[in-house]
């Protein structure tokens, strides 16, 4: 089954088009073409054993995404998000489709390699290491090395490129996030936004096909939201699969599709037929107009 953009634009109950791109605060990015299927699930449940109690925790219960059902195989180009209620199993979903995490039961298919509970852990981190990469809500960037060096250091413990083809590779990819300006600062020395574009150089070192988000955006004010999420937009427009997870739901206009997990399934998905951005200028107006009328509504309600 193929699942390029003219296959969905008539929306169907389970499909439907969550918003036109018509509203004032969204602008259209350009249709693209979607590759092959690069992540299938099949099956995947995920318990964890409570520490010194005879219990478990079920965070992901038999869990698919498979082609030829209707939550169908995560393609190439896609822009996934993954959204729902605190507990749900969002970052559980996430880290087990990165491999830091293994399932209890069913396979996930990462670029045709079977993953399950059998999998060893050298073999997910050499994968890890050359075709995922990671973006975090918290930055975690290493904080005595400078932006230089966190980006670098992923190309080093692979081990592909010469010092210098490293050397090159890093202030391109610092220029491309717009960091050329502050390639010796300490993580310490850099705003939010600045770190945020750190780690996502860094996630980037390595070419991954796959960039995994969990909430990078969760610290960031309006402004440095909107321009990050700009900046994930335009690498996964060269062609990076992106798999997010948010609290926004301001941000789904953004991907491709919507997964929302409760009680560790997938209650319903959301086809976009077509990304869009935020307009910063317009988005801003909007907050701004729906936090006086809340603020309106509470002082009637107290009057
Ligand atoms: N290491 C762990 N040990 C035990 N239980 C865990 C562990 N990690 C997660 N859980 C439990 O699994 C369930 C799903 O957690 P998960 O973090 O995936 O949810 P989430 O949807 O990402 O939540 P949030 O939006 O609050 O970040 C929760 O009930 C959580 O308490």
């Amino acid at each position: 089954m193929s699942h390029l953009k003219e296959d969905v634009e008539e929306p169907t109950e389970q499909n439907r088009i969550k918003r036109p791109p018509t509203l004032p605060y969204y602008v259209p990015t350009p249709v693209k073409p979607f590759g092959p299927p690069v992540v299938t699930v099949r099956n995947v449940g995920k318990a964890y054993n409570i520490r010194g109690r005879d219990d478990t925790v079920v965070a992901l219960k038999n869990i698919s995404l498979d082609e030829n059902s209707e939550f169908y195989s995560i393609h190439q180009g896609e822009f996934i998000m993954i959204r729902g209620p605190s507990g749900g199993g969002k970052t559980t979903m996430l880290n087990i489709l990165g491999t830091i995490d293994k399932p209890t039961s069913g396979q996930v298919y990462l670029f045709d390699r079977k993953i399950d509970s059998e999998s060893t852990d050298s073999e997910l981190a050499q994968l890890r290491l050359e075709s995922i990469g990671f973006v975090f809500q918290t930055f975690n960037l290493l904080a005595t090395l400078s932006a230089f060096e966190n980006v670098e250091l992923p190309m080093t413990i692979l081990g592909k490129l010469t010092k210098k083809q490293r050397r090159k590779r890093t202030l391109d990819l610092l220029k491309s996030v717009g960091l050329q300006d502050r390639i010796m600062h300490l993580p310490s020395e850099l705003s939010g936004g600045e770190q945020q574009r750190v780690t996502i150089a860094r996630a980037l070192s390595n070419t991954p096909s796959l960039l995994l988000l969990d909430e990078p955006t969760g610290d960031l004010d309006t402004s440095n939201t909107i321009q990050i999420m700009d900046l994930i937009m335009e690498i996964n427009l060269q062609g990076t699969t992106c798999i997010m997870v948010t609290h926004n739901p301001d941000l789904e206009c953004y991907a491709d599709r919507i997964f929302y997990l409760q009680d560790g399934t997938i209650k319903k998905q959301i086809i976009n037929t077509r990304q869009t951005k935020l307009n910063e200028v317009k988005y801003s107006k909007y907050l701004n107009l729906k936090d006086e009328l809340l603020q309106r509504e509470q002082e009637e309600e107290t009057e």
